[in-house]
């Protein structure tokens, strides 16, 4: 039996609901759960409510509405039964923006949302960048990175940082649709996908520094995994080797926590860093579920997973 954790904390990916009937992903294979997607959400805000303690947080990776809803001009409500749901936790939400929450606001609507969880007063990245980090206990800090820093969705056309994108993702991807990977060298250059600004890259060079210096342990969240064996190879942050880089220069990361992938990932790194992608509510059966509590001890991190999330013990 282990003894009681220093505090613990929720994780959750990929709820993309919309009031729609079931569909599937673009390969025809996955059926997604648009509607029941609500109430898998709703089901594990009340298993962590019931918690004792309850989790002191809940990270929130990114895809709470489906794309679908822009087209049915229905994102707002969509976003409102979200939010509605997390309001009934007992805990404050750390959430990071995907590529869904891009296909139906802009990055300037997500910043006056309840999607927002940047404090004012965090000291970030430059621009537009929607970092930040947090310490919720003495020597742990956790790091929201934005993997779509650097991205042609949620920008206007004329901004420049979307020119710099669209420059970039047009050289990798000569393909006609820049959503198909197909035959490309770098897969994860796709349309779907984003990537860190150096901007992003320098500063949370800096906050691992400091982390180092402080002796913390750090855990990492974004949307876009950046290791390729917690992923397949197209689900993956464009530069993800640069994040990597910063990580690797840096003692005190331990783990690093992502969505996208549906079907879920984990591994862990030459430098013992835990990379877990978490499996998407979005295509879980109403039966199932998929989210999970996240138990931080000195020496591990233990996940409770449930439904078709696995429990896993994760030494630093
Ligand atoms: N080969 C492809 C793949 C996708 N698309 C189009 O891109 C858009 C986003 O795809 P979608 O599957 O909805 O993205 P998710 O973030 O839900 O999922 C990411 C991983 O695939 C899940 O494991 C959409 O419009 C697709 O039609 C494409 O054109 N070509």
């Amino acid at each position: 039996m282990e003894g009681a954790p220093l505090f613990s904390f929720g994780v959750i990916a990929d709820i993309q609901y919309a009031d729609a009937e079931d569909g599937y992903d673009f390969w025809g294979c996955r059926r997604r759960y648009y509607r029941h997607s609500l109430r898998l959400l709703r089901a594990a805000v009340e298993a962590w409510a019931a918690e004792q303690p309850p989790p002191a947080f809940v990270l929130q990776l990114g895809d709470t509405i489906d794309g679908v809803n822009a087209r049915r001009g229905a994102a707002e409500s969509a976003l409102e039964r979200v939010l509605a749901a997390l309001r009934r936790l007992p805990a404050p939400v750390h959430h990071v923006w995907g590529n869904h929450e891009l296909y139906n606001f802009s990055r300037e609507r997500l910043a006056r949302s309840g999607l927002n969880s940047r404090p004012a007063s965090a000291a970030g990245a430059a621009g537009d960048c929607q970092a930040y980090h947090f310490s919720p206990a003495p020597r742990f800090r956790f790091v929201v990175l934005d993997a779509y820093d650097l991205s042609v969705l949620g920008r206007d056309a004329a901004a420049p940082r979307h020119r710099q994108a669209l420059r970039l993702l047009k050289e990798k991807n000569p393909n006609e649709n820049l959503n198909s990977p197909a035959g490309l060298k770098e897969p994860q250059f796709v349309e779907f996908n984003g990537g860190f600004s150096q901007d992003q890259l320098d500063w949370f060079n800096e906050v691992l520094k400091t982390s180092d210096e402080n002796q913390e342990k750090v855990v990492v969240m974004g949307h876009l995994p950046i290791h390729p064996d917690s992923s397949d190879r197209v689900c993956l942050a464009w530069n993800y080797e640069d994040a990597l880089s910063v990580i690797h220069a840096h003692q005190c990361v331990v783990c690093f926590l992502a969505g996208h992938l549906h079907d879920g990932g984990y591994c862990v790194d030459s430098h013992g860093v835990h990379h877990l992608t978490l499996e998407g509510v979005i295509e879980t059966p109403p039966e199932s579920n998929a989210f999970g509590t996240i138990y931080v001890y000195d020496d591990k991190m233990i996940l409770k997973g449930r439904g078709r999330i696995s429990d896993r013990v994760m030494y630093y």
